[in-house]
């Protein structure tokens, strides 16, 4: 039977990349998709902007929203001080078992906590289920129409304090205008636009980082 995309990106990160090394799982997913072929992970260049904000947060929890094949969690995870954690919500089950895979070669599993199904249903029970008070850090990075819904639900179940920060992807490609609006407009928060670039393309994309204010 036909392998899928994220079958072949798990098999250059087993043949290139060395165990227990993220900064190498990144690169060989990196080297994956602008060699052979085009994957939604955040990539090189925003990851690194994706970097320095998760330096200068420095936190203790994280959620992201869209695991996919767990770039972007890999990436973040290698960079948290050592009692921190980092729960990835994925909707899709066979994203998420390629994502398992893909954390497990980085050695970062004692770090993330991968959970499946749609980010509607669990963010209401991240307090009861993980014992979470509130969210230092959310990478918003599942289906573009749920950023705006599921920020608003993060506010209602109390997830968010006074400083948490949110970073959002493909805030210009694909886009979430509704999102981008609510964000830049409300005086709950402050905004800020990181331009760069949709993943191994030359086409505009960016990160808009927001502070939450309480
Ligand atoms: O769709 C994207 N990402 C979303 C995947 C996902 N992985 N998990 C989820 C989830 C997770 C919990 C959920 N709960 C409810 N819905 C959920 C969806 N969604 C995406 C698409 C593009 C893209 C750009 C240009 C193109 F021409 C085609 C594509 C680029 C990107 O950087 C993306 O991130
Ligand atoms: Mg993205």
């Amino acid at each position: 039977t036909q392998s899928t995309r994220p079958q072949r990106l798990l098999h250059a990160v087993q043949k290139n990349a060395t165990r227990g090394d993220p900064r190498s799982v990144v690169k060989a997913i990196d080297n994956f998709c602008r060699q052979k072929e085009w994957a939604m992970n955040v990539g090189d260049e925003k990851g690194c902007i994706l970097d320095s904000v998760v330096s200068e947060v420095n936190p203790v929890t994280v959620l992201e929203l869209g695991t996919y094949c767990g770039y972007s969690t890999v990436r973040i995870a290698s960079l948290l001080p050592p009692h921190a954690k980092l729960i990835t919500l994925e909707f899709n089950p066979d994203y998420a078992k390629i994502a398992r895979q893909v954390i497990a070669w980085a050695g970062l599993e004692d770090k993330i906590q991968l959970v499946e199904g749609p980010s509607g249903e669990w963010i209401p029970k991240m307090k009861e289920q993980f014992g979470v008070k509130t969210f230092d850090l959310v990478f918003l990075d599942h289906w573009k129409d749920r950023y705006l819904p599921d920020t608003k639900l993060l506010e209602d179940c109390g997830l968010l304090r006074k400083g948490s920060i949110l970073l959002a992807d493909n805030v210009i490609c694909p886009g979430t205008p509704d999102y981008l609006e609510y964000v830049r407009n409300s005086p709950r928060y402050k905004s800020q636009y990181f331009k760069s670039h949709l993943e191994y393309t030359k086409v505009e994309d960016g990160l808009e980082k927001s502070v939450f204010l309480g």
